[in-house]
């Protein structure tokens, strides 16, 4: 499986990203840039998404892409394991209830199954996303500050839970938080001044433990990088 894109993106007459030339290995790619340069709407063009931005080039990626953003799209009126199943109802290929099952117990929501979204914390409601996510097995997934909303130790764990259950898949994940950043990716670019800087990632397995010493002199001095004026 390719996954490629390349060209230019424009943005009416501005250049959002130049001389892109990105090509995703399996693993994790974490995506990073100050507010308004452009992660989401790359992120977007790979997943073959709506953008208001024109790509000019060319763009390799398979037809099944899994998708999970902040705002998590469960809907109310369906109980947690409809939610699960909805999207392979839709693909008139109906998801096997003791899969659907074992989904919620691989993100630790066993026995949730009949809860209404509503009875679900934020924490929560982003496992069942992820296992929405699971549910639809794409071999690329695509992830726009999924953990953004969630208090700290919960994302901590949820970054863990996203690392194990996404092993093996190509991963692309735009976020905001050069930690997490530095936890997930195999690889951490930077888009400034409409261009894809390669950062050098952390060595060790992933997700890199919190407790690391490296972690939090990489992460300020990531930080420092994206805050230049
Ligand atoms: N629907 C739209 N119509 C016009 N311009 C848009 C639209 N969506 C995004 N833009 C512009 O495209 C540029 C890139 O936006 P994008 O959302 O990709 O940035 P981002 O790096 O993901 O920002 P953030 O971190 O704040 O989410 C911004 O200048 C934004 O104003």
């Amino acid at each position: 499986m390719t996954v490629a894109i390349a060209g230019q993106v424009w943005l009416g007459g501005r250049p959002l990203v130049a001389a892109l030339d990105l090509r995703l290995t399996p693993g994790w790619t974490c995506l990073l840039g100050a507010s308004g340069a452009g992660k989401s709407t790359l992120l977007r063009l790979l997943a073959g998404l709506p953008v208001a931005a024109r790509l000019e080039g060319t763009r390799q990626a398979p037809d099944r892409i899994g998708w999970m953003a902040q705002a998590d799209l469960l809907q109310p009126r369906l109980s947690v394991l409809g939610n699960l199943r909805l999207m392979a109802r839709l693909r008139g290929e109906p998801l096997p209830r003791p899969r659907a099952e074992a989904l919620l117990e691989a993100v630790g929501l066993a026995g949730r199954g009949a809860d209404r979204p509503e009875a679900l914390s934020g924490g929560e409601r982003q496992r069942l996303a992820l296992a929405r996510v699971l549910a639809d097995d794409a071999a690329l997934v695509a992830l726009d500050e999924p953990f953004s909303a969630l208090d700290v130790p919960t994302r901590a764990a949820m970054q863990d839970l996203a690392a194990a259950c996404l092993a093996g898949k190509t991963v692309v994940m735009v976020t905001h938080d050069p930690t997490e950043a530095l936890r997930l990716g195999d690889r951490v670019l930077l888009l400034q001044d409409a261009l894809l800087h390669e950062i050098p990632p952390l060595p060790g397995p992933r997700p890199v433990p919190l407790s690391d010493p490296g972690l939090a002199q990489a992460a300020a001095a990531l930080l420092a990088r994206m805050r230049r004026p």
